[in-house]
C-alpha cells in the first residue's frame, strides 16, 4: 500500500525504487525548480533595473543606456533609495550564497546520514534482506518457517550485543561491532567535526540569510520613493520576496532528505527506520516485551516509541514474530504513514458523508467571511467621516450612513456565524459517530492472527486515544479552518489594497514566524507519536492487570503493577512536559516578532498619515485588517500544529481503516445446497504466524463423515484444538485443503459458514449480560421465544441452577461469566448450541476443566446433546469413556492422524489407544484393590478433579 503522504519528497521516495533513487530523484527535481526560482529572481531584479532606466532616459536625454544599467545595477544601497541595483545585487548574491550553503549543508551534514547498514556490518539487516526481499513481510515470505534460520541466529546476535563482549568474538563479528561502534553516537571532540552541529548551522544560516534579506527587501519597498517610477516597480520589488522564501523553502526540504539518517529500516518489523542507542535504560523491547538492558543498548525509533532489543534484531524472524504490528491471517501488513495534508484530505473525504450539510454550512461561512471582510473598511470610513475635512467640516450624512451599514452587517454576521457554527458542529459529530463505527467494525473484522499478537488494551486505546486525538482538531476546527484560510487570504488581499508600503513592512516577519512553527510542529508530533505510544502500553497493563484481578492479588503484584503502570505514564508525562516547553518557548518567540511587527505598523503608518500618503481611517483599517489576517495566520498555525500532532493519532486509526482481513466474512460463494455437514481434511499444514517454527499441523489427513461422532484424542499440544480452529475458518491452512461436503472451504462465505457449526470449548466465554441474553447469542431477534430459551435450558440442565438464582434468567453473570461456576458456564454454552440447531457440533475438551461432580452434569448434557443434534460432531476428549462410544477415534500427535477407527477397531489394532486402553484397566485393577485394602485399614479416599481420573488419557500416556 503507497504511503498517504503528499508532500514532495514522499511523492519522489514513493516512485524510486531504492534510497539511493530518492535521493538522487529529489536532488534533480529541487535544483531544477531552485534553478528557475533564481533566474525569476534576477529576471525580476533585472526588470527592475531596465524599467528604471527606460523611466530616466525620457528625463535624461543625454544618458546612455550602457551608462545607466550599469549605475543603476551598482547603486541603490544605503540612502540611494530612489535606486534598484541592490535588488540586482542581493538577487545576484542569493545565487551564489544559496547554492554554496547548500553544497557545504549536504557535505557536512551527510555524514548523520550513515547508518549501520551502510558502514557494512549489519548483518542481520543484510541477512534479512536477502530472505526477505523486496516484499519485507510479504506473503511468501512468512508461509516458509523459519526453522533453517535458526542455525546462524547466534552468530548474527553477536553484532548486536553488549560492546563489552565484542573483543571475544571472530573477525567477521568484530567487523559488525566496529561499525556498529561507528553508528553509534560517540563523543566528538569538537562540535565542528560533528555533522549533526554543522548541518544545523547551515540550516541556522539559510534562515538568517534569507531572514535578513526580507527584511531588508521589506524596509527598502516601504522607504522607496514611487513617485514618477513605472508602476511595475512595487510588484516586481514584492516578488522578490516570494521567490526568497520559495527558495529558503526548496534548500532546507532538499538539505534534510539529502542528510536525512537512513537507520535500520526493516518494513515488516516497523514502518520507520530505527537507530542504535548505545544507553537505553527503563524501555521494553516491543518485540518481545522484554526489558532492555541499559547495558547492552538498543534500537529505536526517531519518529515513534518503537523499541527492539539487541537480540530481537539479530532474530531472522522478528519481523514475523513481533507483537502489535498490524497482521492478517497471511502476515505483517505494512501501516501507512500520514502527513497533515493527506489526514486532511481524509477526513474530508469522511465527511464527504455530510455532502448536503456540509455545503449548506460552506455557503453559510462564505457569507459570515465576507461579512466580516467588510467590516473594517466601514470602520475606518466612520472613522474618517469624524475626522474635520480641509475645510474645517465634519460629513454627518456619511457619518450616519456608514453607521448603518455597519450595524447591518454586525447583525447579519451575528445570525450567520450562529448557524453556520451549528451546521459545522452538526457535520463534526456525525464524523465522531461514523469513526468510531467503522473502527471498531474494522477491527472486530480482523483476523483471528491479527488478535493473536495484539494485546486488547492497545486495541482499546486504537478507539480512545488515537480516535480522540484524530478528531480533536476535525472536531473543533473544520469551520475554523475555513473560516481562517478565508481571513487569511481577504486578510492579505485587503492590507496590499489599503497599503502595499505598510504590508512588505509587516510581512517580513511573516516568513520567520512559519518556520519557528513548523519546527516546533515536526518536534511535537515525534513527541506525541511517543505519548500515543507509551499511553497503549498503559492500557494494555491496565487492561491485563484489570482482567486478571485475581491472580494479581493471589501473588500480591499489585504494587509491581502500579509500578509498570506508572512507568509508562511517566514516559508519556516526559514527553507531554517537553512539548509544552517547546510550545511555551515557539509562543514566546513568536509573539515578540509579532509585537515588534504591531510596532512598525503604528511607527510607520503615523510617519504615513504625517506625511499626507494615507488618511487616519485608512491607517486604522489597514490596522485591523493586519489584525485579522494575523489572528487568522496564527490561529491556523496552531490548527497545523493541532494536525500535525493528531496525523500521530490518525496514522494508527487510518491503518486499521485501510486494513481488510485475508479472511473476510462478507466474501466467498452463499452456502445454498442442504448442508449435510461431511469434512475432509486433506494435506492440512498449519502453523501459528506468532510461532512459525512450530508446525502444528504436518500433512493432516482426516474424514469427518456426516452425522458422525467423531472423537480426537491424543497428547497434549498434539493439534487437536487446532483443528477445531481450522474447521472453524479462524485460521486458513498454509497447505492442502479443507471441504465441506466437497465444497473448497476457502471458497464458501465465512459468515454462513460458520453459522453452521456450534461449539462448546474448554473455557466458555460469556458477555457481561443476563443469563437469557448469554443463551441466545449470536441469533437473531424474533427467531427464539422465551419459552426456547427455557427449554434448551433445561435439556442442558441449566434451569434447575437458573432459577435458584434470585434473577432467574435475568440474572447477570459478571464480565466472562466470573458470577458463576465453571460447570454452571459449559451448561449455558451447551443450552446456546441447544438453541441454534447447527448442523456441526464442535466440542472441544468441554469437560476438561471441571471437577467430577461437575463434569456428570456436564457429561450428561453433552450426551442429550449429540443424541438429540443429528449433527455432526467432532469431539477433543481428554478422557477415554468420553470417547469410547464415538463413531470414530482418531489419535492425533505432532500435526499427523497416527490411527483412526472405531474403538474396537483400534483395540484390535493394538496401537497407541490399545495400550492406553489397557493401562486404564491396569489402573482401574490397581485402584480397586487400593480401594479394598483401604477399606479393610476403615478409611478410603477418591481421586477428584482433572488428571487424576484413571481414564484421564494424558495421565495414562505419561504412565509407563
Ligand atoms: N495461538 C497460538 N499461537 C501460537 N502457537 C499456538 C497457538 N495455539 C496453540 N499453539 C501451539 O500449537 C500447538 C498445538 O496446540 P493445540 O492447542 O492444537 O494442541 P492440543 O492437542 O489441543 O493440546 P491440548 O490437548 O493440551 O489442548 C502447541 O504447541 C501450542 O503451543
Amino acid at each position: 500500500m503507497p504511503p498517504h503522504g503528499v508532500s514532495i519528497v514522499n511523492l519522489i521516495n514513493t516512485r524510486a525504487k531504492s534510497d539511493e533513487q530518492a535521493r538522487s530523484l529529489s536532488f534533480r527535481f529541487f535544483t531544477t525548480i531552485m534553478f528557475f526560482i533564481h533566474m525569476f529572481d534576477i529576471g525580476c531584479a533585472t526588470a527592475l533595473v531596465l524599467i528604471s532606466c527606460d523611466t530616466q532616459s525620457e528625463f535624461e536625454k543625454d544618458d546612455t543606456t550602457f551608462q545607466c544599467v550599469l549605475d543603476e545595477a551598482t547603486k541603490g544601497f544605503g540612502t540611494d533609495n530612489a535606486k534598484v541595483g541592490d535588488f540586482f545585487a542581493l538577487a545576484l548574491l542569493r545565487l551564489l550564497l544559496n547554492p554554496l550553503l547548500l553544497y557545504l549543508g549536504i557535505k557536512w551534514g551527510a555524514a548523520s546520514g550513515k547508518s549501520l547498514c551502510e558502514a557494512g556490518g549489519c548483518i542481520p539487516c543484510g541477512s534479512r534482506k536477502k530472505r526477505l526481499g523486496s516484499t519485507h513481510g510479504s506473503a511468501d515470505s512468512l508461509y516458509t518457517p523459519l526453522t533453517e534460520a535458526e542455525d546462524d541466529l547466534e552468530a548474527d546476535s553477536s553484532a548486536l550485543l553488549s560492546p563489552t563482549d565484542r573483543n571475544t568474538r571472530s573477525t567477521e563479528e568484530n567487523r559488525a561491532a566496529r561499525a556498529a561502534d561507528a553508528a553509534m553516537p560517540t563523543k566528538r571532540n569538537s562540535y565542528w567535526t560533528n555533522p549533526k552541529f554543522t548541518k544545523n548551522l547551515t540550516l541556522t544560516m539559510i534562515f538568517a540569510s534569507s531572514t535578513s534579506a526580507q527584511v531588508y527587501t521589506g524596509l527598502k519597498v516601504s522607504s522607496f520613493n514611487f513617485d514618477g517610477v513605472s508602476a511595475w516597480f512595487a510588484p516586481l520589488m514584492c516578488l522578490t520576496v516570494l521567490w526568497i522564501n520559495g527558495n529558503t523553502y526548496l534548500s532546507r526540504t532538499l538539505l534534510e532528505e539529502m542528510t536525512r539518517e537512513n537507520g535500520l529500516f526493516l518494513p515488516a518489523v516497523h514502518r520507520h527506520p530505527v537507530f542504535f542507542e548505545s544507553t537505553l535504560a527503563f524501555h521494553w523491547c516491543d518485540l518481545c516485551r522484554v526489558r532492555i538492558n541499559g547495558k547492552d543498548g538498543a534500537w529505536r525509533c526517531k519518529l515513534c516509541d518503537f523499541d527492539m532489543c539487541t537480540v530481537c534484531a539479530a532474530r531472522k524472524d522478528s519481523a514475523i514474530v513481533s507483537e502489535n504490528m498490524l497482521r492478517s491471517d497471511k502476515g505483517v501488513k505494512q501501516e501507512s504513514e500520514i502527513d497533515n495534508a493527506a489526514y486532511f484530505k481524509r477526513a474530508v473525504g469522511i465527511a464527504g458523508n455530510e455532502k448536503y450539510l456540509l455545503m449548506l454550512s460552506f455557503f453559510l461561512l462564505t457569507l459570515y467571511c465576507l461579512t466580516s471582510l467588510a467590516l473594517p473598511d466601514f470602520q475606518g470610513r466612520i472613522i474618517d467621516k469624524v475626522v474635520v475635512d480641509e475645510d474645517g467640516d465634519y460629513d454627518k450624512d456619511g457619518f450616519m450612513e456608514n453607521v448603518k451599514i455597519y450595524l447591518f452587517i454586525m447583525l447579519s454576521q451575528g445570525a450567520l456565524s450562529t448557524v453556520y457554527s451549528a451546521a459545522f458542529n452538526l457535520v463534526s459529530r456525525k464524523l465522531v459517530f461514523h469513526i468510531r463505527n467503522t473502527l471498531f467494525r474494522k477491527i472486530i473484522i480482523q483476523d483471528v492472527a491479527y488478535f493473536d499478537g495484539t494485546e486488547s488494551g492497545r486495541l482499546i486505546s486504537r478507539l480512545t486515544n488515537d480516535v480522540n486525538m484524530m478528531m480533536a482538531p476535525i472536531q473543533s476546527s473544520l469551520s475554523s479552518l475555513l473560516n481562517n484560510l478565508f481571513m487569511l487570504f481577504g486578510g492579505v488581499i485587503f492590507c496590499y489594497i489599503k497599503s502595499y508600503r505598510l504590508s512588505m513592512l509587516a510581512f517580513v516577519t511573516v516568513g520567520p514566524i512559519m518556520y519557528l512553527w513548523d519546527l516546533y510542529a515536526k518536534w511535537s508530533k515525534r513527541l506525541n507519536r511517543q505519548m500515543l505510544a507509551s499511553w497503549a502500553e498503559g492500557n494494555s497493563i491496565a487492561a491485563q492487570s484489570l482482567s486478571h484481578i485475581r491472580t494479581v492479588k493471589a501473588f500480591g503484584t499489585e504494587e509491581k503493577e502500579i509500578k509498570d503502570y506508572s512507568a509508562v505514564n511517566k514516559e508519556a508525562l516526559k514527553s507531554g512536559v517537553k512539548d509544552a516547553w517547546g510550545n511555551g518557548f515557539t509562543t514566546a518567540l513568536t509573539s515578540y516578532l509579532d509585537l515588534g511587527t504591531g510596532v512598525l505598523i503604528l511607527y510607520y503608518g503615523g510617519l504615513l498619515v504625517m506625511d499626507g500618503e494615507m488618511s487616519v481611517g485608512e491607517l486604522v483599517t489597514f490596522q485591523l485588517y493586519w489584525n485579522m489576517m494575523n489572528n487568522a495566520y496564527q490561529n491556523l498555525q496552531s490548527l497545523v500544529t493541532s494536525f500535525t500532532r493528531s496525523a500521530a493519532g490518525a496514522e494508527k486509526v487510518f491503518s486499521l481503516w485501510d486494513a481488510t482481513p485475508d479472511i473476510n466474512p462478507n466474501l466467498g460463494s452463499d452456502i445454498t445446497w442442504n448442508v449435510q455437514g461431511d469434512l475432509i481434511l486433506k494435506n492440512v499444514k498449519f502453523f501459528y504466524q506468532m510461532r512459525p517454527d512450530n508446525i502444528v499441523l504436518s500433512g493432516l489427513n482426516l474424514h469427518i463423515p456426516s452425522g458422525k461422532v467423531v472423537a480426537l484424542v491424543g497428547p497434549s499440544g498434539g493439534g487437536k484444538s487446532t483443528i477445531i480452529n481450522m474447521l472453524m475458518r479462524f485460521y486458513d491452512s498454509k497447505e492442502g485443503s479443507i471441504t465441506l461436503d466437497g465444497h473448497n472451504y476457502e471458497s464458501l462465505k465465512v459468515s454462513q459458514l460458520r453459522a453452521l457449526f456450534g461449539v462448546v470449548s474448554q473455557e466458555t466465554e460469556l458477555f457481561a449480560k443476563t443469563v437469557a441474553e448469554n443463551i441466545c447469542y449470536g441469533m437473531e431477534e424474533g427467531s427464539f421465544t422465551q419459552e426456547d430459551i427455557e427449554n434448551v435450558a433445561k435439556q442442558a440442565q441449566a434451569h434447575e441452577f437458573i432459577m435458584e438464582m434470585k434473577d432467574g434468567y435475568k440474572t447477570r453473570v459478571g464480565e466472562r461469566g466470573g458470577r458463576i461456576s465453571g460447570g454452571q458456564r459449559q451448561r449455558l454454552a451447551i443450552a446456546r448450541v441447544f438453541l441454534r440447531k447447527p448442523k456441526i457440533i464442535l466440542l472441544d475438551e468441554a469437560t476438561s476443566a471441571l471437577d467430577e461432580n461437575s463434569q456428570e452434569a456436564v457429561q450428561e448434557a453433552l450426551n442429550l446433546l449429540i443424541t438429540k443434534s443429528n449433527a455432526t460432531v467432532v469431539l477433543v476428549a481428554h478422557r477415554l469413556s468420553t470417547v469410547m462410544n464415538a463413531d470414530k477415534i482418531a489419535v492425533i500427535d505432532k500435526g499427523k492422524v497416527l490411527e483412526e477407527g472405531c474403538h474396537a477397531d483400534l483395540v484390535k489394532l493394538g496401537g497407541i489407544y490399545a495400550t492406553l486402553v489397557s493401562k486404564q484397566n491396569k489402573k482401574k485393577a490397581s485402584l480397586l484393590n487400593q480401594k479394598e485394602a483401604d477399606e479393610m485399614k476403615g478409611g478410603g479416599k477418591e481421586g477428584k478433579g482433572k488428571g487424576n481420573s484413571i481414564d484421564d488419557i494424558d495421565s495414562l500416556l505419561a504412565s509407563k
